[in-house]
């Protein structure tokens, strides 16, 4: 199996602070990791690294075969699909959904006078009504709901076909039924042939979608537990990430946790 990341001894520190304190993480190439922590467990800032936006204190991190630092990132970043709230609130709310999609072939946010070929369109197109919204294609992007414009985030993530897939707490602000429409979108993207490496990031066990393979708990910068989703999630290892005492049950592919 091939890594298409690995961290060893991933530190990060800013000031008194150790935001990432020595993380040990290899990303198969068929993995689809889940990311779970409290507020401030340092979540985004591990997201932030897998998308070569970070470099750390100390420790060597592999992406994509090549070593950060010692790679040109804006070769790299084309490679990987982010989504993240601050990145959505960039896009142009004023551009149609369609150009917002297909603007993320050529890594620029907003359409300019950037050519794209029917090809493109086609292949956006196709992204959005995977993702159950393809009637909403010629809509602008700023008269979406918050759960339509989280998937237009993801469609446009795909766009590139990336390599690596991150997901920042996709699922934050969603009402019930957005929630679970995307949990369901993400769950068959995760499981669809020649899908890229998945790593999701949530505070809510809810929100895991079914085909996830592994799990990483993160607590003050440091691993509580990961691996396998069995063996990684647990009663045990949750109530310690949350520090309080949790039951976590497991029933058709999904989680659910509540205090006891
Ligand atoms: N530049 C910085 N200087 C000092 N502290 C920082 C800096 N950036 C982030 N932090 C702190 O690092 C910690 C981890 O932040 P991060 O955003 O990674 O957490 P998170 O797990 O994603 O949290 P949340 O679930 O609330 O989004 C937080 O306590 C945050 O306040």
């Amino acid at each position: 199996m091939t890594a298409v990341a690995e961290l060893a001894g991933v530190t990060i520190v800013r000031g008194d602070s150790r935001l990432l304190d020595g993380i040990d993480w290899t990303i198969d190439e068929t993995d689809r990791w889940v990311v779970i922590g409290p507020n401030g467990a340092g979540k985004t800032t591990l997201l932030q690294v897998l998308a070569a936006q970070l470099h750390p204190t100390t420790g060597v991190v592999g992406l994509l075969g090549e070593v950060l630092g010692a790679v040109d990132v804006f070769e790299l970043r084309p490679r990987i699909g982010l989504t993240s709230a601050a990145l959505a609130d960039k896009l142009p709310r004023a551009e149609a959904v369609s150009d917002v999609v297909v603007s993320a072939s050529y890594a620029v946010l907003g359409r300019w006078n950037e050519e794209y070929d029917e090809l493109d369109h086609q292949r956006a197109k196709e992204l959005l009504t995977e993702l159950g919204i393809g009637h909403l294609a010629d809509r602008t992007f700023g008269t979406l709901s918050e759960g339509e414009r989280k998937r237009v985030q993801i469609a446009r993530a795909l766009m590139t076909d990336p390599e690596l897939m991150l997901l920042d707490e996709p699922a934050a602000g969603l009402d019930l039924s957005g929630r679970e429409q995307l949990v369901r979108s993400l769950s068959s993207i995760a499981t669809a042939e020649g899908a890229p490496s998945m790593v999701l990031v949530t505070h809510h066990v809810e929100e895991i979608p079914p085909g996830f393979t592994h799990a990483l708990l993160l607590k003050r910068g440091r691993t509580v537990a990961a691996g396998p989703i069995a063996q990684a999630l647990t009663a045990e290892t949750l109530s310690e990430t949350f520090e309080m005492p949790l039951a976590l049950d497991h029933v058709a592919g999904r989680y659910t946790a509540r205090a006891f």
